[in-house]
């Protein structure tokens, strides 16, 4: 049982793995309660559990696992909310040898693992099911999940009336619900168990970065030069350029930010802009953080595009259309509201959302929120497990987009750029604790690094 990392699969790729993993189903089935008894043994300490069935294969896991529980001296009690439906799941029922209670006037325990539903849930939860599952859920001391939370959309994380599990325990790989909202906060501690099915795919879990240190050879314009340039409101630029030279940048310049800043950064005024960005030594530019939206913004934000250096692209400086397969490294850095402002609605989850706007505009996207998702053209995606809730605050997200500078200026690819800048800001939030502030990011960088 590890930590959620790795692929994530939807429904249909995960079935399509445990077919091409030439193990029988029989076997993963096994495998996947076994692993769900241990759980439970684990976290329920041995004390007495209930476990809900449901009719297809997730129930089928809950029979095993009920099996095996009672086997190692638990008090176990089943309840299912109907006959089996699939060949699996009825001869793991038969192998139970206790009673199976009726789900509707089941008897709470301090155990509940729910085993109702998982990747083959379709529809809303019938009110024959999610009333007693919510009764049982909320007079339970702990909830255990099995695969997933009987009631979340298994690829677009939506809420069709699950009950909150404290634990959910992933078979094989993790699913797009355990990442995006609402589900993943429906998900609890998300465990993994890796039953042997080998799994490949191009969205995977946030990961921590390899960082190199600096070596010996290294100077400022190898650790990379940032240009960050200011607006209207001078604070935000200056959390961006403070987090982009403490997160490891070699040089950060300051192109009209003003106010509190570091000695180390170097000031210089808007109109040398056109002359820095010309500078071969530069490695990324930040522009949009208090920007403003004026005509002399919206030329810096036009020269800045225009200039063959990568870009992190931010607040103000995000507009519909506003880069169209620059051929440099790009990244947005859009929140809800900016996000929606540039693509529109969109149909689908964020995940597909966020997919189809870097393939619209060729730029890798980090769409923030409580559920961050990374997109590149091509498809490539990465998924965010919640940062602290903390960051909710005003200036974290200047200090992403200086950190998504640094990195693209240390040289990496754009989403490995964003997907860095994302765990480097989410690790100084955890490192901040509670009552953070965006500074806050700014001294817990260094740690992070
Ligand atoms: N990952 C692996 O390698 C393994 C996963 N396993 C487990 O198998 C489930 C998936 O099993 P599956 O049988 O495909 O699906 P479910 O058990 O989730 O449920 C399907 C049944 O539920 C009915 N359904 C769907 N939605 C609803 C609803 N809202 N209300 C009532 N009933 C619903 C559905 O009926 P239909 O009418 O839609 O046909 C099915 O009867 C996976 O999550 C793992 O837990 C295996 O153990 C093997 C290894
Ligand atoms: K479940």
């Amino acid at each position: 049982m590890i930590p959620v990392s790795g692929c994530v699969l939807t429904a249909a790729q995960m079935h399509d793995a445990e077919i091409a993993s030439g193990i029988s189903l029989q076997k993963l089935m096994d495998r996947a309660g076994c692993a769900l008894a241990e759980a439970v043994w684990r976290f329920g300490s041995g004390r007495p559990a209930l476990i809900l069935c449901g009719p297809g294969n997730n129930g089928g896991d809950g029979y095993i696992a009920a099996r095996l529980l009672a086997a190692w001296g638990v008090d176990v009690s089943i309840a299912a909310s109907g006959f089996p439906k699939t060949e699996l799941a009825v001869a793991a029922r038969a192998a139970w040898d206790g009673l199976v209670g009726n789900l509707a006037n089941a008897q709470s325990s301090p155990v509940l693992v729910d085993a109702l539903f998982g990747t083959g849930l379709t529809r809303e939860l019938p009110a024959e099911i999610a009333k007693p599952l919510h009764r049982l859920a909320n007079a339970a001391e702990i909830v255990i999940a099995a695969d997933l939370p009987s009631g979340v959309g298994t690829d677009d994380g939506r809420d069709y009336g699950a009950a909150r599990a404290d634990i959910t325990l992933a078979f094989a790989a993790a699913k797009p619900a355990h990442l995006l909202q609402p589900a993943a906060s429906l998900c609890g501690k998300v465990r993994i168990a890796h039953i042997g099915v080998e799994c490949v795919a191009n969205v995977s879990v946030l990961a921590r970065p390899h960082l190199a240190q600096p070596g010996p050879t290294d100077h400022k314009y190898t650790r990379g030069m940032v240009i960050v340039v200011g607006g209207t409101m001078p604070g935000a630029a200056a959390l961006s350029a403070t987090a982009a030279a403490r997160s490891g940048a070699g040089y950060v310049v300051g192109i009209g930010v003003t106010g509190d800043l570091p000695h180390a950064i170097v000031r210089r005024d808007h109109d040398e802009l056109a002359n820095t960005l010309d500078d071969p030594r530069v490695r990324a530019v930040v522009i949009g953080p208090g920007l403003g939206r004026s005509d002399r913004a919206r030329e810096m934000v036009d020269l800045a595009i225009a200039s063959p250096c990568p870009l992190v692209l931010d607040g103000d400086a995000l507009a519909p259309n506003v880069v169209n397969d620059r051929p440099a490294p790009t990244i947005l850095t859009p929140h809800a509201g900016e996000f929606t402002r540039m693509f529109g609605d969109g149909d689908g989850s964020k995940l597909d959302r966020t997919r189809a706007a870097a393939d619209h505009c060729g730029a890798t996207i980090i769409f923030k929120g409580a559920d961050t998702v990374i997109a590149s053209p091509g498809g490539r995606a990465t998924l965010c497990p919640p940062a602290s809730a903390w960051l909710s605050t005003a200036g974290t997200g200047d200090v992403l987009a200086g950190i998504a500078g640094a990195m693209l200026a240390r040289g990496f690819a754009p989403h490995d750029a964003a997907c860095a800048a994302v765990w480097l800001h989410s690790e100084a939030a955890r490192l901040a604790g509670s009552g953070m502030i965006a500074d806050d990011l700014l001294t817990q960088l260094p740690r992070c690094l």
